[in-house]
Protein backbone atom coordinates (compact mmCIF):
# COMPACT_ATOMS: atom_id res chain seq x y z
CA UNK A 1 0.00 0.00 0.00
CA UNK A 2 2.43 2.63 -1.06
CA UNK A 3 -0.46 5.09 -1.01
CA UNK A 4 1.49 8.94 -2.20
CA UNK A 5 0.88 11.62 0.41
CA UNK A 6 3.64 13.92 -0.98
CA UNK A 7 1.83 16.62 -3.39
CA UNK A 8 -1.36 17.22 -1.77
CA UNK A 9 -1.89 19.74 -4.94
CA UNK A 10 -2.33 17.08 -7.78
CA UNK A 11 -5.06 14.96 -8.02
CA UNK A 12 -3.66 11.78 -8.60
CA UNK A 13 -1.64 11.86 -5.45
CA UNK A 14 -4.34 11.46 -2.55
CA UNK A 15 -7.50 11.90 -2.82
CA UNK A 16 -6.94 8.54 -1.12
CA UNK A 17 -6.51 9.67 1.83
CA UNK A 18 -6.80 9.86 2.31
CA UNK A 19 -4.57 12.05 1.04
CA UNK A 20 -4.69 9.26 2.11
CA UNK A 21 -10.02 12.06 -0.20
CA UNK A 22 -14.05 12.75 -0.37
CA UNK A 23 -17.80 14.32 -2.04
CA UNK A 24 -21.11 13.32 -1.58
CA UNK A 25 -23.87 15.80 -0.98
CA UNK A 26 -24.58 16.18 2.76
CA UNK A 27 -26.93 13.31 3.08
CA UNK A 28 -24.40 10.95 1.96
CA UNK A 29 -22.66 10.66 4.74
CA UNK A 30 -25.76 8.62 5.50
CA UNK A 31 -24.98 6.46 2.33
CA UNK A 32 -24.79 2.26 3.18
CA UNK A 33 -21.88 0.77 2.01
CA UNK A 34 -22.96 -1.64 -0.65
CA UNK A 35 -19.78 -3.36 -1.05
CA UNK A 36 -20.34 -6.68 1.21
CA UNK A 37 -18.44 -8.97 0.34
CA UNK A 38 -18.26 -12.28 -0.10
CA UNK A 39 -16.59 -14.05 3.04
CA UNK A 40 -15.14 -17.27 3.12
CA UNK A 41 -16.00 -19.57 5.74
CA UNK A 42 -12.75 -19.07 7.38
CA UNK A 43 -12.53 -16.62 9.55
CA UNK A 44 -9.34 -16.29 12.07
CA UNK A 45 -9.72 -13.72 14.81
CA UNK A 46 -6.09 -12.41 14.51
CA UNK A 47 -3.06 -12.62 12.25
CA UNK A 48 -0.90 -10.28 13.83
CA UNK A 49 -1.21 -9.49 17.36
CA UNK A 50 0.22 -6.05 16.78
CA UNK A 51 1.07 -5.29 21.06
CA UNK A 52 1.64 -1.67 19.29
CA UNK A 53 -1.54 -1.42 17.76
CA UNK A 54 -4.76 -0.91 20.10
CA UNK A 55 -8.44 -1.02 19.78
CA UNK A 56 -9.96 2.14 19.19
CA UNK A 57 -11.07 4.27 22.34
CA UNK A 58 -9.34 2.23 24.99
CA UNK A 59 -6.57 4.34 25.70
CA UNK A 60 -7.10 7.57 27.12
CA UNK A 61 -10.35 6.91 28.95
CA UNK A 62 -9.33 3.27 29.73
CA UNK A 63 -12.17 3.39 32.56
CA UNK A 64 -14.75 4.90 30.59
CA UNK A 65 -14.41 2.41 28.21
CA UNK A 66 -14.60 -0.35 30.33
CA UNK A 67 -17.75 1.02 31.75
CA UNK A 68 -19.14 1.34 28.42
CA UNK A 69 -18.39 -2.08 27.60
CA UNK A 70 -20.00 -3.31 30.93
CA UNK A 71 -22.98 -1.55 30.02
CA UNK A 72 -23.35 -3.06 26.98
CA UNK A 73 -22.55 -6.43 28.38
CA UNK A 74 -25.46 -5.88 30.37
CA UNK A 75 -27.61 -5.06 27.35
CA UNK A 76 -26.06 -8.36 25.54
CA UNK A 77 -27.49 -10.13 28.41
CA UNK A 78 -30.91 -9.37 28.20
CA UNK A 79 -30.65 -10.42 24.12
CA UNK A 80 -29.65 -13.73 25.01
CA UNK A 81 -27.77 -13.90 21.84
CA UNK A 82 -24.92 -16.67 21.07
CA UNK A 83 -23.23 -18.40 23.83
CA UNK A 84 -19.92 -19.81 24.19
CA UNK A 85 -17.39 -20.16 27.41
CA UNK A 86 -16.42 -16.90 29.43
CA UNK A 87 -13.24 -16.27 28.25
CA UNK A 88 -12.14 -16.07 32.45
CA UNK A 89 -13.80 -18.30 34.48
CA UNK A 90 -14.89 -20.90 31.50
CA UNK A 91 -18.87 -20.89 32.83
CA UNK A 92 -21.29 -20.87 30.08
CA UNK A 93 -21.87 -17.00 29.17
CA UNK A 94 -23.69 -15.29 26.93
CA UNK A 95 -22.27 -12.21 26.99
CA UNK A 96 -19.99 -10.86 24.61
CA UNK A 97 -17.44 -8.22 24.50
CA UNK A 98 -19.74 -5.04 22.83
CA UNK A 99 -16.75 -3.73 20.53
CA UNK A 100 -15.25 -7.28 18.68
CA UNK A 101 -18.06 -9.90 19.91
CA UNK A 102 -14.90 -12.21 19.92
CA UNK A 103 -14.81 -13.07 23.60
CA UNK A 104 -17.67 -14.19 26.07
CA UNK A 105 -18.42 -13.20 29.99
CA UNK A 106 -19.99 -14.69 32.22
CA UNK A 107 -20.08 -11.44 34.75
CA UNK A 108 -18.89 -7.98 34.83
CA UNK A 109 -16.49 -8.91 37.37
CA UNK A 110 -14.48 -11.46 34.80
CA UNK A 111 -15.00 -8.81 31.84
CA UNK A 112 -12.97 -6.26 34.14
CA UNK A 113 -11.03 -8.89 34.90
CA UNK A 114 -9.69 -10.07 31.27
CA UNK A 115 -10.15 -5.97 30.00
CA UNK A 116 -6.34 -5.26 30.36
CA UNK A 117 -5.57 -8.05 28.18
CA UNK A 118 -8.74 -7.97 25.99
CA UNK A 119 -8.22 -4.34 25.57
CA UNK A 120 -4.80 -4.73 23.09
CA UNK A 121 -6.61 -7.52 21.15
CA UNK A 122 -10.10 -5.83 20.77
CA UNK A 123 -11.04 -4.26 17.57
CA UNK A 124 -14.03 -3.83 15.49
CA UNK A 125 -12.58 -6.59 12.87
CA UNK A 126 -11.07 -10.13 12.00
CA UNK A 127 -8.73 -11.04 9.84
CA UNK A 128 -10.80 -13.40 7.53
CA UNK A 129 -9.41 -14.61 4.04
CA UNK A 130 -11.04 -14.07 0.78
CA UNK A 131 -11.03 -16.21 -2.61
CA UNK A 132 -9.47 -12.70 -4.35
CA UNK A 133 -7.60 -10.55 -1.64
CA UNK A 134 -5.96 -12.93 0.16
CA UNK A 135 -6.44 -12.05 4.11
CA UNK A 136 -8.24 -9.12 5.00
CA UNK A 137 -9.82 -7.27 7.48
CA UNK A 138 -13.62 -7.80 7.83
CA UNK A 139 -15.82 -5.83 9.96
CA UNK A 140 -17.44 -7.90 12.84
CA UNK A 141 -19.58 -5.75 13.83
CA UNK A 142 -21.51 -2.64 12.86
CA UNK A 143 -19.20 0.39 12.21
CA UNK A 144 -20.23 3.82 12.09
CA UNK A 145 -19.08 6.27 9.69
CA UNK A 146 -15.97 8.35 11.40
CA UNK A 147 -15.35 5.57 13.94
CA UNK A 148 -11.77 4.97 14.38
CA UNK A 149 -11.16 1.52 13.26
CA UNK A 150 -7.49 1.07 14.53
CA UNK A 151 -4.62 2.96 15.67
CA UNK A 152 -1.26 1.59 15.78
CA UNK A 153 2.52 2.30 15.55
CA UNK A 154 4.65 1.51 12.59
CA UNK A 155 6.79 -1.20 13.66
CA UNK A 156 9.65 -0.09 11.09
CA UNK A 157 10.42 3.14 9.24
CA UNK A 158 12.88 3.82 6.80
CA UNK A 159 13.54 5.83 3.34
CA UNK A 160 11.19 5.33 0.53
CA UNK A 161 12.42 2.65 -2.30
CA UNK A 162 13.20 5.01 -4.57
CA UNK A 163 13.36 8.42 -2.52
CA UNK A 164 15.86 11.55 -2.20
CA UNK A 165 18.25 10.92 1.12
CA UNK A 166 16.97 11.06 4.31
CA UNK A 167 18.85 11.15 7.50
CA UNK A 168 19.38 7.82 8.26
CA UNK A 169 18.72 8.86 12.33
CA UNK A 170 15.48 10.58 12.07
CA UNK A 171 14.93 10.94 8.82
CA UNK A 172 14.21 14.76 8.64
CA UNK A 173 16.31 16.26 6.32
CA UNK A 174 20.01 15.34 5.73
CA UNK A 175 22.16 18.63 5.65
CA UNK A 176 25.31 18.28 3.29
CA UNK A 177 27.77 19.31 6.33
CA UNK A 178 27.25 16.13 8.42
CA UNK A 179 27.59 12.10 7.25
CA UNK A 180 28.04 9.12 9.67
CA UNK A 181 31.53 8.95 10.56
CA UNK A 182 31.40 5.54 10.02
CA UNK A 183 29.62 4.61 6.79
CA UNK A 184 29.54 8.11 5.10
CA UNK A 185 25.56 8.12 4.54
CA UNK A 186 24.25 11.74 4.90
CA UNK A 187 22.59 12.59 8.34
CA UNK A 188 20.79 16.05 9.84
CA UNK A 189 23.35 16.46 12.81
CA UNK A 190 25.77 14.44 14.64
CA UNK A 191 23.75 13.11 17.47
CA UNK A 192 21.73 11.47 14.68
CA UNK A 193 24.44 8.93 14.19
CA UNK A 194 23.84 7.42 17.62
CA UNK A 195 20.46 7.26 16.87
CA UNK A 196 18.64 3.65 17.67
CA UNK A 197 17.13 3.72 13.95
CA UNK A 198 20.70 3.53 12.12
CA UNK A 199 22.88 2.09 15.03
CA UNK A 200 22.14 -1.45 13.90
CA UNK A 201 22.63 -1.09 10.37
CA UNK A 202 25.72 1.20 10.32
CA UNK A 203 28.37 -1.09 11.01
CA UNK A 204 26.91 -3.36 7.50
CA UNK A 205 26.71 0.02 5.71
CA UNK A 206 30.08 0.98 6.56
CA UNK A 207 31.21 -2.04 4.89
CA UNK A 208 30.13 -0.10 1.70
CA UNK A 209 30.41 3.82 2.73
CA UNK A 210 27.79 6.21 0.65
CA UNK A 211 29.31 7.33 -2.32
CA UNK A 212 29.57 11.53 -1.73
CA UNK A 213 25.75 12.82 -3.07
CA UNK A 214 26.15 16.30 -4.75
CA UNK A 215 22.25 16.38 -4.75
CA UNK A 216 20.60 15.94 -1.62
CA UNK A 217 17.02 16.16 -3.33
CA UNK A 218 17.37 13.85 -6.22
CA UNK A 219 16.21 10.14 -5.93
CA UNK A 220 19.43 7.84 -5.01
CA UNK A 221 20.11 4.35 -5.05
CA UNK A 222 22.21 4.10 -2.12
CA UNK A 223 19.26 4.04 -0.73
CA UNK A 224 17.04 1.50 -2.04
CA UNK A 225 18.91 -1.26 0.18
CA UNK A 226 18.02 0.57 3.91
CA UNK A 227 14.55 -0.53 4.58
CA UNK A 228 15.37 -4.78 3.45
CA UNK A 229 18.37 -4.43 5.39
CA UNK A 230 16.53 -2.58 8.73
CA UNK A 231 13.95 -5.77 8.41
CA UNK A 232 16.51 -8.31 8.02
CA UNK A 233 18.37 -7.14 11.02
CA UNK A 234 15.01 -6.80 13.28
CA UNK A 235 15.77 -9.51 15.68
CA UNK A 236 12.84 -9.04 18.27
CA UNK A 237 11.09 -11.90 17.90
CA UNK A 238 7.98 -10.64 18.21
CA UNK A 239 8.09 -7.77 15.39
CA UNK A 240 10.49 -10.24 13.08
CA UNK A 241 7.37 -12.54 13.13
CA UNK A 242 5.14 -9.48 11.95
CA UNK A 243 7.25 -8.82 9.60
CA UNK A 244 7.99 -12.57 8.12
CA UNK A 245 4.31 -13.26 8.30
CA UNK A 246 3.05 -10.16 5.53
CA UNK A 247 2.49 -11.12 2.07
CA UNK A 248 5.45 -10.67 -0.86
CA UNK A 249 4.69 -11.41 -4.27
CA UNK A 250 8.32 -12.65 -4.58
CA UNK A 251 7.35 -14.97 -7.94
CA UNK A 252 5.61 -11.71 -9.32
CA UNK A 253 8.54 -9.57 -8.30
CA UNK A 254 11.02 -11.76 -10.01
CA UNK A 255 8.88 -11.74 -13.34
CA UNK A 256 8.02 -7.62 -13.34
CA UNK A 257 10.43 -5.21 -14.48
CA UNK A 258 10.78 -4.19 -10.55
CA UNK A 259 12.86 -6.84 -10.88
CA UNK A 260 16.81 -5.81 -12.11
CA UNK A 261 16.38 -2.46 -9.83
CA UNK A 262 15.78 -5.04 -6.78
CA UNK A 263 18.27 -7.34 -7.82
CA UNK A 264 20.74 -4.56 -8.38
CA UNK A 265 20.61 -1.93 -5.69
CA UNK A 266 19.45 -4.23 -3.04
CA UNK A 267 19.90 -8.15 -3.43
CA UNK A 268 23.84 -7.96 -5.49
CA UNK A 269 24.61 -4.30 -2.91
CA UNK A 270 23.41 -6.61 -0.01
CA UNK A 271 25.17 -9.64 -0.56
CA UNK A 272 28.24 -8.60 -2.83
CA UNK A 273 29.33 -5.22 -1.36
CA UNK A 274 27.67 -5.32 2.62
CA UNK A 275 28.26 -8.59 3.23
CA UNK A 276 25.25 -10.16 4.10
CA UNK A 277 25.32 -13.09 4.55
CA UNK A 278 21.92 -14.74 4.85
CA UNK A 279 20.24 -16.40 1.84
CA UNK A 280 19.25 -14.34 -1.36
CA UNK A 281 15.59 -15.70 -0.84
CA UNK A 282 15.18 -14.05 2.79
CA UNK A 283 16.59 -10.61 1.00
CA UNK A 284 13.84 -11.13 -1.64
CA UNK A 285 11.20 -11.78 1.30
CA UNK A 286 12.22 -8.38 2.74
CA UNK A 287 12.09 -6.56 -0.81
CA UNK A 288 8.37 -8.55 -1.34
CA UNK A 289 7.25 -7.03 2.00
CA UNK A 290 8.17 -3.47 1.99
CA UNK A 291 6.86 -3.05 -1.96
CA UNK A 292 3.61 -5.25 -1.13
CA UNK A 293 2.84 -3.45 2.45
CA UNK A 294 4.80 -0.42 3.12
CA UNK A 295 3.44 2.63 3.51
CA UNK A 296 4.46 5.94 2.52
CA UNK A 297 3.94 8.88 4.79
CA UNK A 298 5.11 12.18 6.14
CA UNK A 299 7.29 12.41 8.61
CA UNK A 300 9.82 14.91 10.04
CA UNK A 301 8.64 16.73 6.81
CA UNK A 302 9.96 14.48 4.26
CA UNK A 303 8.45 11.39 2.59
CA UNK A 304 9.16 8.07 4.33
CA UNK A 305 8.38 4.54 3.84
CA UNK A 306 6.95 2.51 6.91
CA UNK A 307 5.29 -1.17 7.88
CA UNK A 308 2.10 -1.27 9.75
CA UNK A 309 1.23 -4.88 10.21
CA UNK A 310 -2.61 -4.51 10.72
CA UNK A 311 -3.57 -2.00 8.56
CA UNK A 312 -1.38 -3.95 5.81
CA UNK A 313 -4.07 -6.15 6.27
CA UNK A 314 -6.82 -3.91 4.87
CA UNK A 315 -7.79 -4.32 1.55
CA UNK A 316 -7.96 -2.78 -1.66
CA UNK A 317 -11.14 -0.94 -3.62
CA UNK A 318 -11.80 1.81 -5.75
CA UNK A 319 -14.41 3.57 -3.77
CA UNK A 320 -12.77 2.92 -0.18
CA UNK A 321 -14.91 2.32 2.73
CA UNK A 322 -12.02 3.59 5.23
CA UNK A 323 -9.39 5.92 5.56
CA UNK A 324 -5.93 6.63 6.89
CA UNK A 325 -3.81 8.99 8.56
CA UNK A 326 -0.03 9.02 9.78
CA UNK A 327 0.09 11.67 12.27
CA UNK A 328 3.59 13.47 11.48
CA UNK A 329 4.29 14.95 14.89
CA UNK A 330 4.19 13.05 17.85
CA UNK A 331 0.96 13.30 19.79
CA UNK A 332 1.30 11.11 22.57
CA UNK A 333 4.62 11.55 23.75
CA UNK A 334 6.13 8.06 23.72
CA UNK A 335 8.18 7.89 21.28
CA UNK A 336 8.64 9.21 17.17
CA UNK A 337 7.13 6.41 15.73
CA UNK A 338 4.71 7.57 13.58
CA UNK A 339 1.36 6.57 14.19
CA UNK A 340 -1.16 5.56 11.98
CA UNK A 341 -5.27 6.41 12.62
CA UNK A 342 -7.75 4.23 10.47
CA UNK A 343 -11.02 5.94 10.17
CA UNK A 344 -14.64 4.17 8.67
CA UNK A 345 -15.57 6.29 6.22
CA UNK A 346 -19.12 5.44 5.33
CA UNK A 347 -21.28 2.87 7.48
CA UNK A 348 -19.52 -0.25 7.32
CA UNK A 349 -21.92 -3.31 8.14
CA UNK A 350 -20.67 -6.59 10.32
CA UNK A 351 -19.37 -8.87 7.51
CA UNK A 352 -18.42 -6.33 5.33
CA UNK A 353 -14.33 -6.33 4.02
CA UNK A 354 -12.57 -2.92 5.36
CA UNK A 355 -10.78 -1.56 2.27
CA UNK A 356 -9.02 1.60 1.23
CA UNK A 357 -7.64 3.05 -1.99
CA UNK A 358 -3.67 2.16 -3.13
CA UNK A 359 -3.70 4.06 -5.91
CA UNK A 360 -4.97 7.40 -6.69
CA UNK A 361 -9.10 8.06 -6.25
CA UNK A 362 -8.72 10.39 -9.18
CA UNK A 363 -6.90 8.26 -11.62
CA UNK A 364 -9.24 6.74 -14.13
CA UNK A 365 -9.67 2.88 -15.07
CA UNK A 366 -6.44 2.12 -17.36
CA UNK A 367 -3.86 4.09 -15.17
CA UNK A 368 -5.30 2.54 -12.03
CA UNK A 369 -5.45 -0.52 -13.17
CA UNK A 370 -2.10 -0.58 -14.53
CA UNK A 371 -0.55 0.87 -11.58
CA UNK A 372 -2.59 -1.84 -8.88
CA UNK A 373 -0.85 -4.52 -11.40
CA UNK A 374 2.53 -3.21 -11.44
CA UNK A 375 3.07 -1.92 -7.62
CA UNK A 376 0.62 -4.55 -6.10
CA UNK A 377 0.58 -7.65 -8.08
CA UNK A 378 -3.13 -7.65 -8.49
CA UNK A 379 -5.98 -6.76 -11.15
CA UNK A 380 -8.37 -4.90 -9.65
CA UNK A 381 -12.06 -6.05 -10.40
CA UNK A 382 -13.86 -3.64 -7.96
CA UNK A 383 -17.18 -2.76 -9.17
CA UNK A 384 -15.81 0.90 -10.36
CA UNK A 385 -13.21 -1.07 -12.29
CA UNK A 386 -15.79 -3.50 -13.86
CA UNK A 387 -17.76 -0.77 -15.38
CA UNK A 388 -17.17 0.85 -18.30
CA UNK A 389 -18.69 4.45 -17.47
CA UNK A 390 -16.78 4.34 -14.34
CA UNK A 391 -20.13 4.41 -11.80
CA UNK A 392 -22.06 6.38 -14.19
CA UNK A 393 -19.41 9.15 -14.16
CA UNK A 394 -17.94 9.31 -17.88
CA UNK A 395 -14.58 10.01 -15.88
CA UNK A 396 -12.12 8.25 -18.66
CA UNK A 397 -14.84 8.70 -21.53
CA UNK A 398 -13.53 10.19 -24.75
CA UNK A 399 -15.34 11.38 -27.72
CA UNK A 400 -15.55 9.90 -30.96
CA UNK A 401 -13.56 11.75 -33.88
CA UNK A 402 -15.77 10.10 -36.77
CA UNK A 403 -17.22 13.56 -38.67
CA UNK A 404 -20.28 14.58 -37.27
CA UNK A 405 -20.77 11.59 -34.66
CA UNK A 406 -19.45 13.27 -31.21
CA UNK A 407 -20.95 10.41 -29.58
CA UNK A 408 -18.72 8.95 -26.04
CA UNK A 409 -16.62 6.36 -26.55
CA UNK A 410 -16.10 4.11 -23.24
CA UNK A 411 -14.50 0.24 -22.99
CA UNK A 412 -15.86 -2.49 -24.41
CA UNK A 413 -13.92 -4.54 -21.35
CA UNK A 414 -12.25 -1.97 -18.69
CA UNK A 415 -11.23 -5.19 -17.18
CA UNK A 416 -9.20 -6.28 -20.40
CA UNK A 417 -5.86 -3.73 -20.71
CA UNK A 418 -5.71 -4.65 -24.28
CA UNK A 419 -10.07 -4.52 -25.16
CA UNK A 420 -11.09 -2.04 -27.82
CA UNK A 421 -12.68 0.87 -26.93
CA UNK A 422 -16.10 1.50 -28.82
CA UNK A 423 -18.71 4.81 -29.91
CA UNK A 424 -21.45 4.65 -27.96
CA UNK A 425 -23.41 6.30 -30.59
CA UNK A 426 -21.73 4.88 -34.18
CA UNK A 427 -20.19 2.20 -32.86
CA UNK A 428 -16.83 2.18 -34.28
CA UNK A 429 -13.96 0.80 -32.51
CA UNK A 430 -10.91 2.59 -31.19
CA UNK A 431 -7.59 0.61 -30.85
CA UNK A 432 -6.93 0.89 -26.65
CA UNK A 433 -3.54 2.51 -28.30
CA UNK A 434 -5.17 5.59 -29.42
CA UNK A 435 -7.02 5.65 -26.22
CA UNK A 436 -3.84 5.92 -24.66
CA UNK A 437 -2.35 8.28 -26.96
CA UNK A 438 -4.66 10.81 -26.57
CA UNK A 439 -4.81 10.19 -22.49
CA UNK A 440 -0.76 10.61 -22.82
CA UNK A 441 -0.66 13.52 -24.88
CA UNK A 442 -3.30 15.67 -22.73
CA UNK A 443 -1.99 14.59 -19.39
CA UNK A 444 1.71 15.62 -20.66
CA UNK A 445 -0.03 18.98 -21.67
CA UNK A 446 -1.68 19.10 -18.27
CA UNK A 447 1.04 18.32 -16.04
CA UNK A 448 3.60 21.07 -17.83
CA UNK A 449 1.07 23.74 -17.44
CA UNK A 450 2.26 26.32 -15.80
CA UNK A 451 0.31 26.90 -12.44
CA UNK A 452 1.89 30.06 -10.99
CA UNK A 453 -0.71 32.17 -12.74
CA UNK A 454 -4.37 30.93 -13.00
CA UNK A 455 -4.56 31.52 -16.65
CA UNK A 456 -3.17 28.42 -18.33
CA UNK A 457 -5.21 26.11 -15.93
CA UNK A 458 -8.50 28.38 -16.65
CA UNK A 459 -7.94 28.24 -20.25
CA UNK A 460 -7.38 24.35 -20.01
CA UNK A 461 -11.12 23.99 -19.40
CA UNK A 462 -11.61 25.19 -22.70
CA UNK A 463 -9.47 23.13 -24.86
CA UNK A 464 -10.18 19.56 -25.84
CA UNK A 465 -13.88 19.57 -25.93
CA UNK A 466 -13.29 16.93 -29.22
CA UNK A 467 -11.83 14.43 -27.00
CA UNK A 468 -12.72 14.20 -23.76
CA UNK A 469 -16.00 13.98 -21.87
CA UNK A 470 -16.94 16.96 -20.27
CA UNK A 471 -16.46 15.06 -16.85
CA UNK A 472 -13.50 13.79 -18.15
CA UNK A 473 -10.64 13.47 -15.24
CA UNK A 474 -8.70 16.17 -16.53
CA UNK A 475 -11.28 18.69 -16.50
CA UNK A 476 -11.60 17.97 -12.97
CA UNK A 477 -7.64 17.45 -12.19
CA UNK A 478 -7.63 21.40 -13.80
CA UNK A 479 -10.61 22.18 -11.76
CA UNK A 480 -9.22 21.02 -8.41
CA UNK A 481 -5.85 22.66 -9.36
CA UNK A 482 -7.84 26.06 -9.40
CA UNK A 483 -9.93 25.33 -6.24
CA UNK A 484 -6.55 25.06 -4.14
CA UNK A 485 -4.83 27.82 -6.09
CA UNK A 486 -7.97 30.36 -5.72
CA UNK A 487 -7.79 31.32 -1.93
CA UNK A 488 -4.03 29.97 -1.32
CA UNK A 489 -1.53 30.86 -4.25
CA UNK A 490 -3.92 33.58 -5.41
CA UNK A 491 -5.63 35.14 -2.32
CA UNK A 492 -8.71 35.88 -1.97
CA UNK A 493 -8.38 39.46 -2.20
CA UNK A 494 -6.72 39.17 -5.44
CA UNK A 495 -9.17 37.05 -7.26
CA UNK A 496 -12.92 38.45 -8.86
CA UNK A 497 -15.52 37.85 -8.40
CA UNK A 498 -16.46 35.33 -11.61
CA UNK A 499 -13.08 33.04 -10.15
CA UNK A 500 -14.99 32.86 -6.36
CA UNK A 501 -18.54 31.95 -8.48
CA UNK A 502 -16.12 29.62 -10.44
CA UNK A 503 -14.62 27.87 -7.64
CA UNK A 504 -17.75 27.71 -6.05
CA UNK A 505 -19.76 25.72 -9.09
CA UNK A 506 -16.05 23.37 -9.53
CA UNK A 507 -16.43 22.26 -5.38
CA UNK A 508 -20.25 21.71 -5.99
CA UNK A 509 -19.02 19.48 -9.12
CA UNK A 510 -16.26 17.61 -7.37
CA UNK A 511 -18.00 17.44 -4.38
CA UNK A 512 -20.71 14.94 -6.74
CA UNK A 513 -17.91 13.12 -8.13
CA UNK A 514 -16.11 12.56 -4.56
CA UNK A 515 -19.96 11.24 -3.38
CA UNK A 516 -19.46 8.44 -5.63
CA UNK A 517 -15.35 7.61 -5.83
CA UNK A 518 -14.98 8.16 -2.33
CA UNK A 519 -17.96 9.06 -0.29
CA UNK A 520 -18.40 9.64 3.38
CA UNK A 521 -16.32 11.65 5.36
CA UNK A 522 -13.25 11.02 3.21
CA UNK A 523 -10.18 13.10 3.44
CA UNK A 524 -11.01 14.49 -0.08
CA UNK A 525 -14.62 15.53 0.72
CA UNK A 526 -13.34 17.46 3.89
CA UNK A 527 -11.20 19.08 1.76
CA UNK A 528 -13.87 20.34 -0.96
CA UNK A 529 -16.13 21.14 1.86
CA UNK A 530 -13.34 23.35 3.75
CA UNK A 531 -12.83 25.20 0.13
CA UNK A 532 -16.33 25.46 -0.81
CA UNK A 533 -16.85 27.10 2.62
CA UNK A 534 -13.92 29.37 1.79
CA UNK A 535 -15.17 30.57 -1.71
CA UNK A 536 -18.88 31.12 -0.10
CA UNK A 537 -17.69 33.51 2.71
CA UNK A 538 -15.20 34.77 0.54
CA UNK A 539 -18.09 35.70 -1.96
CA UNK A 540 -20.50 36.69 0.41
CA UNK A 541 -17.82 39.22 1.84
CA UNK A 542 -17.26 40.54 -1.55
CA UNK A 543 -21.33 40.99 -2.78
CA UNK A 544 -21.29 42.34 1.30
CA UNK A 545 -19.41 45.36 0.29
CA UNK A 546 -19.56 45.94 -3.50
CA UNK A 547 -23.76 45.25 -4.07
CA UNK A 548 -24.45 45.53 -0.45
CA UNK A 549 -28.25 45.82 -1.39
CA UNK A 550 -27.86 41.82 -2.52
CA UNK A 551 -28.91 39.32 0.24
CA UNK A 552 -26.40 37.11 1.71
CA UNK A 553 -27.64 35.31 4.47
CA UNK A 554 -28.22 32.30 2.78
CA UNK A 555 -24.63 31.99 1.66
CA UNK A 556 -23.24 32.50 4.86
CA UNK A 557 -25.50 29.99 6.52
CA UNK A 558 -24.14 27.42 4.16
CA UNK A 559 -20.98 28.63 4.34
CA UNK A 560 -21.00 27.92 8.43
CA UNK A 561 -22.66 23.89 8.16
CA UNK A 562 -19.84 23.48 5.70
CA UNK A 563 -16.92 24.71 7.98
CA UNK A 564 -18.69 22.46 10.70
CA UNK A 565 -19.11 19.96 8.59
CA UNK A 566 -15.45 20.13 7.36
CA UNK A 567 -14.19 20.22 10.56
CA UNK A 568 -15.40 17.18 11.91
CA UNK A 569 -14.17 15.33 9.06
CA UNK A 570 -10.66 16.90 8.52
CA UNK A 571 -10.16 16.93 12.22
CA UNK A 572 -10.16 13.48 12.98
CA UNK A 573 -6.47 13.97 11.31
CA UNK A 574 -4.37 14.20 14.41
CA UNK A 575 -2.42 16.95 12.68
CA UNK A 576 -5.31 18.63 12.40
CA UNK A 577 -6.62 18.53 15.74
CA UNK A 578 -3.69 20.29 16.87
CA UNK A 579 -4.40 23.45 15.06
CA UNK A 580 -3.62 23.33 11.21
CA UNK A 581 -7.41 23.18 10.84
CA UNK A 582 -7.21 26.90 12.98
CA UNK A 583 -4.47 27.77 10.84
CA UNK A 584 -6.24 27.16 7.11
CA UNK A 585 -9.08 29.20 8.94
CA UNK A 586 -6.95 31.96 9.83
CA UNK A 587 -4.94 32.00 6.62
CA UNK A 588 -8.68 32.43 4.83
CA UNK A 589 -9.87 35.43 7.62
CA UNK A 590 -6.60 36.99 7.08
CA UNK A 591 -7.69 37.49 2.57
CA UNK A 592 -11.10 38.08 3.66
CA UNK A 593 -10.67 40.97 5.42
CA UNK A 594 -8.86 42.84 2.52
CA UNK A 595 -11.23 42.38 0.14
C1 LIG B 1 -1.06 -5.14 1.82
S1 LIG B 1 -1.40 -6.69 1.22
C2 LIG B 1 -2.95 -7.02 1.94
C3 LIG B 1 -2.92 -8.31 2.72
C4 LIG B 1 -2.81 -9.54 1.88
N1 LIG B 1 -4.08 -9.84 1.25
C5 LIG B 1 -2.34 -10.73 2.67
O1 LIG B 1 -2.94 -11.79 2.59
O2 LIG B 1 -1.32 -10.57 3.37
C6 LIG B 1 -1.74 -6.28 -0.45
C7 LIG B 1 -2.06 -7.48 -1.28
O3 LIG B 1 -3.37 -7.98 -1.01
C8 LIG B 1 -4.00 -8.40 -2.21
N2 LIG B 1 -5.17 -7.53 -2.45
C9 LIG B 1 -5.54 -6.47 -1.73
N3 LIG B 1 -6.67 -5.92 -2.24
C10 LIG B 1 -7.01 -6.65 -3.30
C11 LIG B 1 -8.07 -6.57 -4.24
N4 LIG B 1 -9.01 -5.62 -4.20
N5 LIG B 1 -8.12 -7.50 -5.24
C12 LIG B 1 -7.17 -8.47 -5.31
N6 LIG B 1 -6.13 -8.58 -4.44
C13 LIG B 1 -6.05 -7.69 -3.45
C14 LIG B 1 -2.97 -8.24 -3.31
O4 LIG B 1 -2.28 -9.43 -3.45
C15 LIG B 1 -2.06 -7.16 -2.75
O5 LIG B 1 -0.78 -7.19 -3.29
Amino acid sequence: MVINTEDKNEVQSELNSETKTEEKSESSTEEKNETKDEIQSEIKSEVNGNDKSEIVGNNDAENKEEEKNEDNTEKNKKKKGKQGPCGICGKDAHQSCSQCSSVYYCSRDCQREDWKIHKSKCRPFVIGKHKIYGRHAVANRDIAAGELIMREKSIIIGPRHRGAPVCLGCHGKPTPHFTCSKCKYPLCSPDCESSRYHQAECPYLEKAPCPPISDLSAASPAYECIMPLRCLLQNEPKLRKQIDNLQSHVEDIKRSPLDADINKNIIQFLKERVGWSGPEAEIYKMAGVLITNGMEMQHNQNTVRGIFPSAAMLAHDCVPNAKYYVSEFTHDGDDSDPTMYVYATVPISKGTSINFTYTGTLYTTLPRRQHLQFTKFFPCTCRRCSDPTELGTDFGTLVCDKTDCKGYVESCHPMHALAPWRCRKCHQDFDVNKVKMINESVFQELSSIDRTTPKPLEDFLNKHQDLLHPNHRFYHEAKYGLIQRYGNRFPYNEINKSQMENKIKWCRELLKLADIFSPGMSTFRGDLKFELHAALSALSTHVRKFEPTVIVEEIESEAKKLQESAREILEQNPDNAVGLFAKRLDVLHSQIIRI
